[in-house]
């Protein structure tokens, strides 16, 4: 189990500081917090596909989001699944816990949590796409950057 934040694809941090450098520039650097869920069904997790008019367009993620202000991961967690994904999720242990600088997006600091457990049918409501997949076969996803490492550790069972 990783307790500590890891830096993947550290290369970006010099090239973040080159972009939106002026005074009146979007707030992109600032630390995103986010909780992002490893929905396990046996063998396979559930994976969620960005659409194609966001940023990072058609990548896959799993699901979750970022925390409001005052509130802990595990309850941004359980709201957003709820939002996402109609379900009502007992959110399970942490797993990892990763900070990651996008190139053009600022950092994003993500807790992972298990949920082996649910209440509702999944359902659709905001991606592309959302699949269930064997763990082993996660790696030939385009996941986003900063899931890289964590999927390379889950298809090698490292983590769960
Ligand atoms: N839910 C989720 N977000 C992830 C993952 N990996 C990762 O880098 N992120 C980043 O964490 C942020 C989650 O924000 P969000 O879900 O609330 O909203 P969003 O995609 O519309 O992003 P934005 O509001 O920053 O543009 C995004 O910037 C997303 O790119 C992941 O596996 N799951």
């Amino acid at each position: 189990m990783t307790e500590e934040p890891q830096e993947h694809d550290s290369e970006e941090i010099a090239a973040k500081s080159a972009v939106n450098a002026g005074p009146g520039a979007p707030r992109q650097n600032a630390l995103r917090l986010v909780a992002a869920a490893l929905i396990l069904r046996g063998a396979e997790v559930l994976i969620c596909q960005r659409r194609p008019d966001q940023p990072m367009a058609l990548q896959w993620e799993f699901p979750g989001g970022k925390l409001e202000p005052g509130e802990s991961p595990e309850a941004a967690l359980k709201r957003e699944l709820e939002e996402e994904l109609g379900i009502t999720a007992t959110v399970g242990p942490r797993v990892t816990h990763i900070r990651h600088n996008y190139r053009h997006g600022g950092a994003v600091d993500l807790q992972f949590f298990a949920v082996y457990e649910f209440e509702g049918e999944i359902e659709n409501r905001i991606f592309h796409e959302v699949k269930w997949v064997r763990l082993e076969d996660l790696p030939s996803y385009d996941f986003l950057a900063a899931d890289r490492g964590l999927i390379r550790d889950l298809a090698q069972g490292k983590l769960l």
